[in-house]
């Protein structure tokens, strides 16, 4: 029986004084700290009207903790036996499991370990300072917490995140810093020209102009002679961790999406015509200690809505997928990214992938922090099977998202595929 399970047997049962006690902590606590969302603020009506009403929690005990199919990219440079060998074991994955877990990836742990100082860092500031409309420069409700349509116990989430959609980044405030001010001007990110700098700037500008096509020419060549997962990309700029990891997490992603699709006879380039970086997303998650482990979530049980995600965790654990009917814990491997795929890729294939419902339980003592990088097509993009009959109805990823925000407003959930079925 896994770690999780024990903490979340304690049985932390509805008590309405206790509620009271820490709604009242919640508030000397974030008055104190400043940085934990008013969860309690939040849920108390909940809370409180289901100890009245006896209403049971959803369970998070007596679960396995199952170690994921691993896939050695390496493996892929080795030789065309082993590479298609490694190809029709990630697709095996993506059938039986709808999860895999990938080691030898080629994102340095080193970044992992600054993008996770990086979120440390974002989500360690005040909780007032997170939910500005502007935060970090960053697009209305990139910052997000627990569950704002939360009804009953059922959907209640101890967690909160940053969503940053990938056209956004370039905007962040911190990937900002990292450039001199004239630089923010040539590349529009600002439109005030530095008065010190106006006699030099159309000097600069012919600089950059020309130092800009030499690097996009170089990193043409650069991208046109990736084979399997060496990569080093060229840029224009010093990015940010944040840049440099969703960076590597797309082209990643795109490799393992092609690698997929080979299995189903989906054309090579599909990936590539469907997808630009950004139209992908990058969500870093975290998940504060909660005081109710048993009966509210980190992150409620859902599929993603994309073609496939791939996830850094640190080794607190707490992620869960459901695999015949039972809900099994994923061990942490320090080594491995997790890649699961989404609601499209499962459409794609004419439910031949599994996009399989998976969940965060909360945990009571540990912090935990969790990157997931959603590989998306652009909105426009029409998902349709790749063999007939088909499943599915044909479906933008627009009429997807607006099908989406109706059932959450009304249900509460989000439904999903089966809402396309035919
Ligand atoms: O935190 C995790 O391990 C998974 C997060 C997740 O499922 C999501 O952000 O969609
Ligand atoms: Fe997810």
């Amino acid at each position: 029986m896994s770690l999780h399970c024990q903490k979340s047997a304690k049985g932390d049962k509805v008590n309405t004084h206790k509620f009271k006690a820490d709604i009242h902590q919640d508030r000397e606590d974030s008055e104190a700290m400043a940085i934990e969302p008013p969860f309690f603020e939040k849920y108390k009506a909940i809370l409180q009207s289901s100890a009245n009403e006896k209403e049971k929690p959803p369970t998070v005990e007596g679960f396995e903790e199952l170690e994921l199919p691993l896939i050695d990219l390496s493996h892929l440079n080795l030789g065309p036996l082993e590479r298609q060998e490694c190809i029709e074991k990630m697709g095996q994955a993506a059938i039986e499991w709808g999860f895999f877990q990938i080691v030898n990836h080629a994102v340095p742990d080193e970044l992992l370990n600054r993008l996770k100082q990086e979120q440390i860092k974002v989500f360690q500031q005040p909780f007032d300072k997170k939910s500005e409309n502007n935060f970090l420069n960053l697009s209305v409700q990139s910052y997000r917490w627990g569950n704002p349509l939360a009804t009953s116990l059922r959907n209640l989430s101890w967690s909160e995140a940053l969503h940053i959609s990938l056209k956004d980044i370039s905007k962040m405030d911190e990937y900002n810093k990292l450039r001199p001010y004239w630089w923010r001007y040539f590349d529009g990110t600002s439109d005030q020209m530095p008065s010190a700098m106006a006699p030099c700037c159309c000097l600069l500008h012919l600089i950059s102009v020309t130092v800009a096509c030499l690097t996009q020419c170089a990193f043409e060549f650069a991208s046109d002679r990736q084979h399997g997962l060496n990569f080093t990309l060229i840029r224009q700029h010093d990015p940010s961790t944040i840049e440099e990891y969703a960076e590597k997490a797309n082209f990643l992603a795109q490799r393992l999406a092609e690698y997929l699709a080979q299995n189903l006879g989906i054309k090579a380039n599909y990936f590539q015509e469907n997808c630009s970086p950004s139209s992908s997303s990058l969500r870093m998650n975290r998940y504060p200690p909660c005081p109710y482990p048993s009966m509210m979530f980190g992150i409620i049980p859902h599929t993603d809505t994309d073609f496939l995600t791939i996830v850094s965790q640190d080794q607190v654990g707490g992620l869960q997928l459901k695999r015949n009917g039972r809900w099994v814990s994923v061990k942490p491997n320090p080594k491995a990214l997790v890649v699961n795929i989404g609601d499209f890729y499962q459409a794609l294939s004419n439910g031949v992938y599994k996009s399989i419902t998976h969940r965060v339980i909360a945990n009571q003592e540990t912090e935990r922090y969790s990157a997931a990088y959603f590989y998306c097509p652009t909105y426009e993009t029409v998902i349709e099977s790749c063999s007939k009959p088909s499943l599915y109805k044909k479906f933008s990823f627009k009429e997807y998202r607006e099908q989406i925000q109706k059932d959450v407003k009304a249900t509460g959930d989000k439904v999903g595929l089966s809402r396309f079925l035919l």
